[in-house]
């Protein structure tokens, strides 16, 4: 008997040298290294170069693919001008679609498929992204748009140019980490769109546009939104377990926790928890931080014996808020770090490259003969 994998679950489809999950002990690790010790030590630059040639780089590489992305952050002007025109109403990851294939138009090098141009163009995107990212809110908001600077680090830069202030070394750190803490994650929904779109050989702008429609939807990316959607609902602390309790018995879902591959905690969600209770030690509990609290002790004493535990985007949003950032701008934030892995992937599969075409059982009507409109009821 066939059998089908819903939701591919379990399916492998290629080999990877790029991330490890072990989902029942929360593991997660990028080149063999554990994401504790990515965060820990390590920057969203050299992270994103390490995916990109599979190995941890040398100082004199990393010095140079820095130099790179600082020359690369630049958009072109009419890109600018057109993100300064979308309706302001449109939600900023239909904004980032939109805009990521306007940037192809501009590349001279888009068509070509081939892996030195695929690198070069993964690269420019890895750093336009953030300026494009930063215009569109800008734009949003009605303020004018902020140029790159090349003074200030990758995340201290999108920060500067979002907000318009310097951060300080500690906010841009923080941010920095969260960006370590989304660059890849094996197999993930946007990450095997993009791999589908690429197995058909089309270019690295198409893969990128596939990956950010399937990174918004809220079973995926756009989760870290929805659960400030959800703790605005809440409202105060104090009604955190009662309005979760209800939603279980009524068995509707709970945001930003369960995972596909976890089935225990999500390691992210620790690094990431950690950070926003160091915030909390030095400012205090910021009610958004309270109410996750609760939520996190109702779930888990409630439905973590059925594997359901919190995930990446259950604390981002807070780390982001406690930044001054807009919960509209949280998903494009996470498109901004996983870009990396989607490039990162996208160049390791076309290496030995299958077109991506799984089977459907066939459960329609046989033996019919075609009915004329007239004669049809
Ligand atoms: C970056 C990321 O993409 S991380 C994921 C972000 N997404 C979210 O946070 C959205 C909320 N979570 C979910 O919708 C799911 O957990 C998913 C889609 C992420 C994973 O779902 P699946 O692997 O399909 O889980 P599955 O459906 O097998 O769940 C097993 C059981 O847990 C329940 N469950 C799963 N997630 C949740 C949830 N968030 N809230 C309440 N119950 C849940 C299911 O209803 C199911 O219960 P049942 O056995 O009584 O029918
Ligand atoms: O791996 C997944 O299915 C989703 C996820 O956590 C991610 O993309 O970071």
């Amino acid at each position: 008997m066939t059998t089908i994998a819903k939701g591919l679950e379990g399916v492998l489809f290629t080999e990877s040298k790029l991330t490890f999950i072990n989902g029942s002990e929360g593991i997660l690790t990028h080149l063999g290294i554990p994401i504790q010790e990515w965060a820990e030590n390590s920057t969203f630059e050299e992270l994103s170069l390490a995916l990109l040639d599979g190995k941890l780089p040398t100082a004199a590489e990393l010095a140079a693919f820095d130099a790179h992305l600082k020359a690369n952050r630049m958009i072109p002007e009419k890109l600018a001008e057109e993100i300064a025109s979308f309706p302001r109403n449109v939600h900023p990851m239909q904004a980032l679609r939109t805009a990521v294939s306007y940037l192809g138009l501009f590349d001279p090098q888009a068509e070509d498929t081939g892996e030195d141009a695929r690198r070069a163009i993964s690269i420019r995107m890895i750093a336009q992204f953030a300026t494009i990212i930063a215009a569109i809110a800008r734009a949003r908001e009605g303020q004018p748009v902020i140029a790159p600077r090349s003074d200030l680090t990758h995340a201290g830069n999108f920060l500067y140019m979002l907000t318009g202030k310097e951060p300080t070394t500690e906010q841009a750190r923080l941010f920095d980490i969260a960006l370590v803490l989304h660059a890849d994650h094996g197999m993930n929904a946007s990450t095997f769109t993009a791999i589908a779109t690429s197995s058909t050989l089309s270019d690295v702008y198409s893969c990128i546009v596939s990956a950010i429609g399937a990174l918004k939807g809220p079973l995926h990316g756009g989760a870290n939104e929805a659960v400030m959607d959800m703790l605005d609902e809440v409202g105060t602390p104090d009604q955190a377990e009662a309005y979760i309790t209800k939603k279980l018995d009524n068995k509707e879902k709970i945001m930003g926790v369960g995972h596909r591959v976890y089935k225990y905690f999500d390691p992210r969600s620790r690094v990431l928890r950690d950070y926003a209770e160091h915030v909390a030690s030095k400012e205090g509990k910021s009610t958004y931080y309270q109410i996750l609290e609760t939520i996190e002790k109702t779930v888990v004493d409630r439905i973590g014996s059925k594997g359901i535990y919190p995930n990446v985007d259950f604390y981002s949003g807070t780390v982001y808020s406690d930044l001054g950032i807009k919960k509209e701008y949280f998903t494009p934030i996470f498109a901004l770090a996983r870009i990396s892995g989607w490039c990162a992937s996208v160049i390791e599969y076309s290496r030995d490259n299958r077109l991506l075409r799984p089977d459907a059982q066939y459960t329609g009507a046989t033996d019919q003969h075609y009915v004329q409109l007239q004669d049809r009821q």
